[in-house]
């Protein structure tokens, strides 16, 4: 499948040369009242395009949790390919539509009692939304409005900016080694590249989950917000980096993923095995089953 736009479609800038800033700058249209909007969704993703303003809101429709399921992770890869090709989009705020959690992280059923293909398949699944995501040309910010666990807080340290609804219940975070598994090194590069070698180590290795203001100081989060400005915030900043000489920016965040795209796409295959033999393994999966048993007593 697809991914790595930034690095692989060498045609990408060119698709925005074409245009002069001002033509091509989302808020002009969009303060003349000038709206055209598009809606579309798969199953579990809903998709709002605003042609006026270039802007896509991509909402994860999956209750309750927003869990990734490889269902939901096919659509979304397919959703922002989709929003890639699309000449009148060029950013899109990723955001979900459950109260309270913007995503769960990996559905851990899809981790537990399954085969050896299924276990690779939802982690080709897994990687392709983190190449796609993170290699993606267009702007993206995510609007965390709600709980962001393990892989719920990497799709939001894909995006180029992170702003969270200010609300003392919420927490994000990489807390793989609370449920017994280990991130791989691309959940750990993302890391590292927004929070440095230490307190990458130190978050990682303690699964650590960070409350709103512990989040933002740290840089995991780059604002926090009224839970009801969530929305306007990310529509406002949006527009601020749809501003920049388009070219110029992707070029820029090329230059500055790159390194990372390369290193999971020379070892995709390598990994998948990683993956396989790592979570088929019997101590695993106890770890998980003891997890997910925890997750479902606390309701009693
Ligand atoms: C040599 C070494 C190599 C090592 C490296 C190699 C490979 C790497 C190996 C593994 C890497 C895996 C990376 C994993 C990444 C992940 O994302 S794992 C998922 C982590 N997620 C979590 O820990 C979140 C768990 N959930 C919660 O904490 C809470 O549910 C909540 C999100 C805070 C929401 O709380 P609340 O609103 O109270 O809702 P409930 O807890 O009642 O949940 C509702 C139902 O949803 C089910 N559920 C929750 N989360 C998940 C999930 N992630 N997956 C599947 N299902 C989930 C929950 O059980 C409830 O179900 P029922 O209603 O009881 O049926």
């Amino acid at each position: 499948m697809a991914a790595l736009t930034l690095l692989r479609r060498g045609s990408a800038p060119a698709r925005l040369l074409s245009g002069t800033l001002n033509a091509r700058n989302p808020c002009i249209g969009a303060t003349q009242g000038c709206h055209l909007r598009r809606h579309f969704s798969n199953n579990k993703i809903l998709v709002e395009l605003d042609e006026a303003s270039g802007v896509a809101i991509m909402k994860l429709n999956n209750p309750p949790v927003n869990s990734l399921s490889l269902e939901l992770l096919t659509e979304f890869c397919i959703t922002i390919e989709k929003l890639e090709m699309d000449r009148s989009c060029r950013g899109v705020i990723l955001t979900s539509a459950a109260p309270k959690i913007f995503s769960a992280g990996l559905d851990i059923t899809e981790m537990c009692g399954k085969s050896a293909e299924h276990y690779a398949a939802f982690w080709r699944a897994v990687q392709e939304l983190w190449l796609t995501l993170y290699g993606s040309n267009m702007v993206t910010i995510a609007a965390i409005n709600g709980t962001s666990p393990a892989a719920g807080c990497l799709m939001a340290m894909c995006c180029d900016f992170r702003i969270m609804a200010d609300n003392p219940k919420y927490t994000i975070g990489l807390n793989e080694t609370q449920l017994g598994i280990v991130a791989p090194f691309w959940f750990k590069d993302t890391m590292t590249n927004i929070l440095g070698h230490r307190l990458t180590e130190q978050s990682l290795q303690l699964g650590q989950m960070y409350t709103t203001p512990e989040a933002l100081k740290i840089g995991l989060v780059d604002q926090l917000v009224p839970e009801d400005k969530v929305q306007s915030t990310a529509a406002a900043v949006i527009c601020n980096w749809l501003a920049v000489p388009a070219h110029a920016r992707q070029i820029t965040k090329s230059m500055m993923r790159k390194q990372n795209i390369e290193r999971l796409v020379n070892h995709r295959e390598a990994d998948i095995d990683n993956f396989v033999n790592f979570i088929g393994k019997d101590s695993i999966q106890k770890s998980l089953q003891v997890y997910m048993d925890r997750l479902k007593q606390r309701k009693q």
